[in-house]
């Protein structure tokens, strides 16, 4: 029996809904939806699941690994775009001729790029949503290359592609290795990178490119954020006096999102130096009173004592278990009855049964 009309019934009912959320909340030209309040979150949510089922019954085997393999050409153009900077390159409204980009581009760097092969690669990205062609020769931005345009998603794929990738690829060799190492500073980043230094480390000796993480990871965890906020029953803990603690906090993304979120909660950010500089330079006008940075090294004694939470977003993820123990270790001292150690991490499920949905995966 055909399983599809069942599952495009259920697509067209919340599709209704959401038309009708849509058409009362929000602004005309408005197209997505991430955001919006829970009911709403739930249908989306549920809308793309269906879609997902959807699409796995009406395509191929050979059609669904034929989306995963071809991975390299979409690397390809996402590479060219962030070498050449193209996002800024193209005005936000309005157009630019193919062969007024490489003339610009060639004449600012010194290159040669021919216009062939670029307008074939930006062609590319066109057919994945990223910039429109407007007429034959003319590209302009579309709704996702405009997101490039400015920082946090352009520095995510920096990240991505130059500190991240050459790891991932020197991976087996990291795998391969006789010594099957669980210290930081020897793993495939190390082998792509050159460096004896751990992830961290590295990016405190580079510091534009320790910004650029820094930026990268607040945009990329936005998102998460809300899952923070409903994964813990934070209104219990709103209450006069309570302070939570953010161990690694990075530039405070969390902690300033949390402090909005809730009304007597003080928090405290601490991260190697260089973060919680950059961070504090960040925090918006208004949160000076509720969130604070200090310099700390997780892997020392706690000296913040007895908080009613000690939030770890984010920082399991980057070290062994033997590190792990450590960070966990150097938090007891200042521990009360009571307080909460708070880890949040995405994590796989114990039985990896079926293909996930994005909300599902993280
Ligand atoms: C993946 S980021 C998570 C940041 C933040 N908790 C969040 O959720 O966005 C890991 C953080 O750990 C910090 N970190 C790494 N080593 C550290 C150490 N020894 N002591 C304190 N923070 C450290 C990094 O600087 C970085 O900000």
């Amino acid at each position: 029996m055909s399983e599809l009309r069942p599952l495009a019934s259920s697509i067209c009912k919340i599709a209704d809904q959401i038309d009708r959320y849509k058409q009362s909340t929000y602004p005309e030209n408005q197209q997505w939806l991430e955001g919006g309040d829970k009911g709403l979150e739930q249908a989306r949510q549920t809308l793309l699941g269906d879609l997902e089922a959807m699409k796995k019954q009406l395509q191929s085997p050979e059609e669904v690994l034929s989306d995963i393999l071809y991975f390299p050409a979409d690397l390809a153009s996402l590479l060219i775009i962030h070498n050449i900077n193209l996002p800024q390159r193209i005005p936000p409204s309005g157009s630019i001729s193919y062969d007024e980009l490489v003339v610009s581009y060639n004449t600012e760097t010194g290159t040669c790029v021919e216009e062939d092969p670029l307008r074939r690669i930006i062609r590319y990205a066109i057919t994945r949503g990223i910039f429109r062609e407007v007429k034959p020769d003319r590209v302009a931005h579309s709704e996702l290359s405009l997101l490039l345009r400015g920082p946090g998603l352009f520095d995510l794929l920096g990240v991505s592609l130059q500190d991240l990738l050459p790891a991932v690829l020197r991976l087996p060799d990291a795998l391969n290795s006789p010594r099957q190492s669980i210290e930081p500073n020897e793993t495939a980043f190390n082998l792509a990178h050159g460096t004896d230094l751990p992830l961290y480390r590295f990016l405190q000796q580079h510091p534009e490119r320790a910004k650029r993480f820094g930026r990268a990871m607040s945009r990329g965890h936005h998102v998460d954020d809300q899952y923070l906020l409903e994964a813990f029953p934070w209104a219990e803990y709103d209450r006069p006096g309570m302070r939570v603690v953010d161990v690694g906090g990075g530039h405070g993304n969390a902690a300033v999102f949390l402090a909005s979120s809730t009304k007597h909660i003080h928090l405290t950010v601490q991260d190697l130096g260089h973060i919680v500089a950059a961070g504090k330079a960040m925090l918006p006008q208004g949160l000076q009173g509720s969130v604070d940075f200090t310099p700390h090294n997780f892997f020392d004694e706690q000296p913040v004592k007895y908080a009613g939470v000690y939030l770890l977003a984010r920082i399991m993820l980057n070290w062994s278990d033997k590190y792990c123990l450590k960070i966990l270790r150097a938090l007891v001292p200042a521990l009360k009855v009571g307080s909460k150690v708070l880890i949040y991490e995405h994590v796989f499920d114990d039985k990896a049964d079926k293909p996930r949905s994005h909300q599902e995966k993280w």
